[in-house]
């Protein structure tokens, strides 16, 4: 939820504006002076401030400087008086997003604030534009997905964290996508990716937390944290098996007291957002190693989705490839018409080891490569380096060898199944069991 701070010094008025804002969905705070608005500036990461002009103890046009120079992107609303263009326009070269002249009503109030949160929504956006990917439907109809769903609706709508498990490819960042937006997240906020796995211990920090002017010899202004940034949304934690073991603790406080520090910093910020973690690894087995705390594995847990993996989730294997068949033909602007029957078959038998990301590749790999408008899967069936599913592949052809032989003898022996059990070496009984699990629609 993004923060709006009221700060006027009539009690009626703030305590009807942060009704409103509350009724619109974000949290506020109050300050009857412009020192109570600049201890709360320092302390909780606001979004807007809507400023009164005429405060007991400072001027709005001086507290506008004050506050940029706490938070430089806080979005100010200066509320003037009748007949003060000369005030407006100085709020505007100071840095203000807006002006309303009192008395204004509840409408021209909520239409700023909108407005304001919207362009907010925007930029936050475009900082993290390359983060956009993996959005799109959750395709699976599977009693396991039916379960996924289910437990994606309870965590969109509770704030707890949540421990989303899973191998790789399996879906996990669609998954947290998918809370964000059908939760209260997703009308305000922005959902913000932090790979944990891919950054060194002081990277991450800095990345997670931001830092202050000073931190370090390259620190020449401050920096804002992705914590920050995802402030009112949601903080997408993947990997985090791979969180530096010496910042968990900082993790834990972020999730336990809704605040934290910024490298380099004095102060504690307070900050409003909801926490999705996930990870292929086995955290039991990373606490027992001593790689992650046990504390704070209990804190991410309270909601865990386990996704199973693709080679159980029977007939979405099928639902998922033509998906992106479609898709794919779309983006590709080609025409494939679709797999062909052991094509299928295949999609159906292979284990799947990369899950849905290997899936959709082999698909596109395919597709580049098809002259026939059907596809064949020809080169998966190469690229099968799994023991396992060789040794499948030579059963599924040796019974495949066994049915026939056995139809060829009966045919030979004009279907008398005592001579054809002779010549085969079995008895009637064991080719009776052969041919019944041999049907022909087997
Ligand atoms: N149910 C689904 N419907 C459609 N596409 C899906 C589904 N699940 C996953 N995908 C697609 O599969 C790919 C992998 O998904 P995602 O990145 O969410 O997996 P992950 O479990 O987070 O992977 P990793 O563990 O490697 O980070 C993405 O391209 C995603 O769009």
């Amino acid at each position: 939820m993004s923060s709006v701070l009221i700060v006027d010094d009539n009690e009626d008025l703030r305590f009807s504006l942060s009704s409103v804002v509350r009724k619109n969905d974000f949290s506020v705070e109050t300050a009857a002076s412009g020192s109570e608005a600049l201890e709360i500036a320092h302390s909780s990461v606001i979004d807007l401030a809507f400023l009164d002009i005429g405060l007991p103890d400072l001027h709005g046009i001086s507290l506008i400087a004050n506050l940029r120079q706490i938070t430089p992107d806080m979005g100010i609303v200066m509320l003037t008086g009748l007949n003060d263009a000369k005030t407006a326009v100085e709020a505007l070269k100071a840095g203000a997003f807006d002006y309303i002249v009192k008395p204004f009503d509840m409408i021209e109030f909520t239409t700023t604030l909108h407005r304001f949160m919207q362009s907010r929504l925007m930029e936050k956006k475009a900082l993290i534009e390359h983060q956009q990917d993996g959005e799109g439907p959750l395709i699976g109809q599977s009693e396991p997905m039916r379960r996924v769903r289910q437990s994606i609706k309870t965590a969109a709508s509770v704030e707890s964290p949540v421990l989303i498990t899973g191998e790789t490819g399996t879906g996990k960042e669609m998954v947290a996508r998918a809370i964000h937006h059908e939760g209260q997240g997703g009308h305000r906020g922005i959902f913000v990716k932090v790979d944990c796995g891919t950054l060194s211990a002081n990277l991450v920090e800095s990345e997670l937390f931001g830092y202050e002017k000073g931190a370090f010899t390259d620190a020449r202004s401050d920096k804002k944290g992705l914590v920050e940034v995802a402030s009112g949304g949601t903080l997408f934690l993947d990997e985090i098996g791979n969180l530096p073991i010496e910042l968990q603790p900082k993790l834990l406080r972020l999730i336990e007291e809704s605040t934290f520090r910024k490298v380099g910093g004095l102060k504690d910020i307070k900050v409003q957002l909801r926490i999705i973690a996930a990870t292929n690894s086995d955290l039991l087995a990373a606490i027992n190693a001593g790689t992650f705390r046990e504390d704070l594995y209990y804190r991410l847990n309270v909601l865990p989705i386990a996704l199973p993996s693709l080679r159980e989730r029977g007939e979405d294997i099928v639902l998922l490839a033509d998906f992106f068949l479609h898709r794919l033909n779309r983006e590709m602007k080609r025409d494939i018409k679709g797999f062909t029957n052991p094509a299928t078959a295949i999609l159906r038998s292979y284990p799947w080891p990369g899950n849905i990301r290997e899936l959709r590749n082999i698909i596109e790999r395919e597709i580049i490569f098809n002259n026939s408008g059907w596809l064949t899967l020809a080169n998966l069936v190469h690229r099968w380096n799994s023991r396992d599913v060789e040794l499948d592949q030579h059963l599924l052809s040796l019974q495949e060898m066994e049915k026939r032989h056995i139809k060829n003898v009966l045919t030979r022996t004009g279907n008398n199944k005592s001579q054809a059990a002779r010549i085969l070496g079995i008895s009637r009984t064991t080719l009776r069991q052969k041919l019944a699990s041999s049907a022909p629609d087997k």
